[in-house]
């Protein structure tokens, strides 16, 4: 929670997304999506910088420790004519590649919230600190050197499973059973034995750019956190919320519009739309909604996009989030295997819709299909009708897989279909498919929530690495029906300055 009036030290955190059922259709607002919160999430720390007396700063840093050279510097300044508040990346040592989801989300919120509170054309933005920490399920394990090259000590250098500086700062001082690190044992090559401590915020030991994303939406749940922690830092709680209905639209519409204009595309939505509201059944905004709206820097660009932020008529943002009659029975989890591969979303889609325009009648028929098996799958599981989710989501798999075949994109490869026809034999597995846009990210699993079933599970995915030379493993990650949430600074203590 933000303290004080002097301490605006906040956390907000948004999840993960997986759309179960309604990829590409929900591209189109006549159709929707089924997609469900995941239990990780990417949490944003923001607190002041404080300043030696006499010392004078204004800048904005945004770091990721999980990450090497991921530390952002940004300037900041009024544009005229309106033009709002423009962020420039400072360099200073070693050059620091642009983090464009980051940049652009500056540009909109600092705007955003120079518009909406008066106040800061006296005082401006105080200098703050943003940290980003991404639970580990966001990206692929970094590749474990196989037992004979493996240090027998975790300081050597180069070990990925070494504690940096700042991993340690997080496992060895949180405080709380959520927050502390868990040790594992495992054997040496000698045979001895070697703990190692495996921190709540693993260090990938990468760039961002080399880290192999697991496809659970990091761009959306960033952006999210990242606009809910500014807005909540710097704005007086009258002007932002996120406790409130209104406090969660005006995050929804921001992060929208920021994370739309940062992809360069516009997407359904979906993702911030989940990380905002959590498990929903979502229909997208009408596209033309941002068309009139002036870039960053443009005249008019500051009132253009505090009025359609702000703008709660629905005729306008015309998307829908329903969060009725989307739920799991009990005792049942939708879980996710990692294939540490990751697809092109675009070069999909784009096959997609060269299909669809070529061929509408048809392809409006298999969109039809597949909308009412995603009603029929979100029945079944908010229902509680466990015996049928089987059938539901082959049936979804089989129309994706026949869509993928027609247009020339890989929807669900044969290597995924194997995987996932051969998991769905094992005891206690109801359910699997390729989510999103299909291709090689994580595959999504429901089954049932027990000891058990994940042990079988993990045990078949073991067994289906090693026969075929690929790394798939079950993920800790779950769906969560949770969507942005501020989260207790006391957790994240060891990260406060
Ligand atoms: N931990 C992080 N710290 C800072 N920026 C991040 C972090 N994780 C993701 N990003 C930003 O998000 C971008 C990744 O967005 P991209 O759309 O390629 O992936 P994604 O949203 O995870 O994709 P998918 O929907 O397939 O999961 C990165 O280039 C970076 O700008
Ligand atoms: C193909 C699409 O419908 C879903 C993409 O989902 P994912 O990024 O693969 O989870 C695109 C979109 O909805 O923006």
């Amino acid at each position: 929670m933000a303290g004080t009036s002097e301490d605006r030290t906040v956390v907000v955190s948004a999840p993960g997304k997986v759309l179960l059922a309604g990829g590409y259709i929900v591209l189109d607002r006549k159709h929707t999506g089924l997609v469900f919160g995941l239990s990780a999430r990417i949490h944003v720390l923001a607190q002041e910088i404080h300043t030696s007396a006499g010392v004078h700063l204004s800048e904005i840093v945004v770091q990721s420790p999980q990450f090497l050279n991921a530390t952002w510097r940004y300037g900041h300044h009024l544009v005229k004519d309106g033009g709002g508040i423009k962020v420039t990346q400072l360099q200073s040592g070693t050059p620091v590649e642009p983090n464009h989801f980051v940049e652009t989300t500056l540009n909109y919120v600092l705007t955003y919230i120079s518009q909406v509170d008066k106040s800061r054309a006296s005082h401006g933005f105080q200098p703050a600190s943003l940290l980003v920490l991404a639970d580990n399920d966001y990206y692929s394990k970094p590749k474990q050197p196989s037992s004979t090259d493996r240090p027998s000590s975790s300081s050597s250098t180069g070990d990925h499973f070494s504690l940096s500086a700042s991993e340690e700062k997080a496992s060895l001082s949180d405080p709380t059973p959520s927050t502390k690190a868990t040790t594992t044992t495992t054997t040496t090559a000698k045979g001895g034995k070697h703990s190692r401590t495996r921190p709540r915020f693993r260090h990938f030991g990468t760039t961002l750019r080399d880290a192999h994303k697991t496809g659970l939406g990091s761009s959306a749940a960033i952006v999210t956190a990242l606009t809910a922690s500014l807005l909540a830092h710097y704005l007086p709680r009258s002007l932002f919320d996120l406790s409130t209905e209104q406090g969660r639209r005006i995050l929804h519409n921001l992060a929208q519009i920021a994370h739309c204009s940062a992809q360069g595309k516009i997407g359904s939505g979906f993702d911030v739309a989940s990380a905002v509201y959590g498990s929903c059944l979502y229909r997208r905004f009408s596209p033309a909604l941002l068309s009139g709206l002036p870039n960053p820097g443009e005249e008019g660009f500051a009132a253009a996009l505090a009025a359609l932020v702000d703008d709660d008529d629905s005729s306008r943002w015309d998307c829908e989030v329903s969060k009725e009659g989307v739920g799991l029975p009990a005792g049942v989890a939708i879980r996710m295997c990692d294939v540490d591969c990751g697809t092109q979303t675009v070069s999909m889609v784009k096959k997609v819709h060269k299909w669809r325009d070529g061929l509408p009648k048809v392809a409006g028929a298999v969109y039809e299909r597949l909308q009412a098996r995603v009603n029929e799958l979100a029945g079944v599981l908010s229902g509680g009708r466990i015996g049928e989710v089987g059938k539901v989501m082959g049936s979804f798999r089989e129309i994706m897989r026949s869509m993928g075949r027609d247009c020339g994109a890989p929807i669900e490869p044969e290597s995924q279909e194997e995987m996932l026809n051969a998991l769905e034999k094992v005891d206690g597995v109801l359910g699997t498919v390729v989510p999103g846009a299909g291709g090689y990210d994580a595959a999504a699993v429901v089954m049932k929530d027990d000891e058990e079933t994940e042990k079988m599970v993990q045990g078949f995915l073991k067994a289906w690495s090693k026969e075929h030379d690929i790394q798939v493993r079950l993920m800790k990650v779950r769906g969560e029906t949770e969507g942005a949430r501020v989260e207790d600074v006391g957790e994240f203590k060891s990260w406060v300055s």
